[in-house]
């Protein structure tokens, strides 16, 4: 059974004769424990699938399903609770909240979803340790440096043990130092959590730590890759894609391949 169920998802913005359609009916499935990248050229639109998929967004046809669960209709207060219970969000901006603190930002999520505190403390502990924060819990996001904002956002995107995780362009603020302990971070979860990962970038490097990449084009899926050999070879792999789709495939800062 698959974790994510996505059956010919159209998404068309606009009105009238300014229609833009940005998903062009799109058919896909993410099994439990896959880490799965998107990838294409700008306005291609990733984001918009990711969106779509992870329920911030919602469809103008088809259906998407979700552990199972039909969430294209679902109605706006189950749709937050089945967001807050079973997924986790990892976006390029961070979204901290700069009058917390990094442990006030990392709990939130339970602290919302109305935990105890000795639950708190336990899942605190554990994603801390995981992710090396100890030393900046009493920080605030603004005397911290961008990794570890983003390692403070990973946090608290895990810290509910999602079962799905969906990240965009997650190393697209950092660089090369950071985006790898990132990424390295992610490949754990996704290893040992069994956390299923879906992630939208342009940068060949971070695509190379998944294990299949969707390449999407005029909001349709244009190509799949899949990694066999190691993630060098996929890297270049991912590269020979983007020249074949053509449009912008871009390299970043978190490019330097560090193999
Ligand atoms: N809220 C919106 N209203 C109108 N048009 C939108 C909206 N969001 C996206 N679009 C359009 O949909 C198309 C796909 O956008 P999307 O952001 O999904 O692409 P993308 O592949 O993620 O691009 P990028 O790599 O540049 O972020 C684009 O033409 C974009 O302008």
């Amino acid at each position: 059974m698959p974790l994510i169920d996505v059956q010919d998802v159209h998404k068309v913005y606009g009105h009238r004769a300014n229609l833009v359609t940005a998903v062009a009916g799109v058919s896909l499935q993410v099994l439990q424990g896959e880490f799965v990248g998107i990838m294409g050229p700008s306005g291609a639109g990733k984001t918009t699938l990711l969106n779509l998929m992870s329920t911030i967004d919602r469809p103008t046809s088809g259906q998407i399903f979700l552990n199972q669960k039909n969430v294209t209709y679902m109605k706006n207060a189950a749709l937050a609770k089945f967001r807050r219970e079973q997924l986790g969000f990892i976006f390029q901006d961070f979204n901290l909240l700069a009058a917390l603190t990094v442990r006030e930002n990392l709990v939130l999520p339970l602290t919302l979803a109305g935990y105890s505190v000795v639950a708190i403390n336990q899942a605190l502990q554990k994603i801390v340790g995981i992710l090396g924060l100890n030393s900046l819990l009493n920080r605030y996001p603004d005397d911290i440096s961008p990794g570890q904002k983003q390692r403070v956002a990973c946090g608290r995107a895990i810290i509910t043990q999602p079962h799905l995780l969906f990240a965009d362009e997650p190393t697209g603020s950092l660089d090369s130092k950071a985006a790898t302990e990132l990424l390295r971070y992610l490949t754990i979860i996704n290893a040992k959590a069994g956390t299923t990962v879906v992630m939208v970038t342009h940068d060949a490097f971070t695509a190379s730590y998944c294990r299949r990449i969707l390449f999407i084009k005029d909001g349709q899926l244009f190509a799949e890759i899949v990694r066999q050999g190691s993630r060098q070879s996929f890297f270049q792999q991912v590269i020979d894609m983007q020249a074949t789709i053509g449009g912008g495939g871009r390299t970043n800062g978190a490019s330097a391949p560090g193999f």
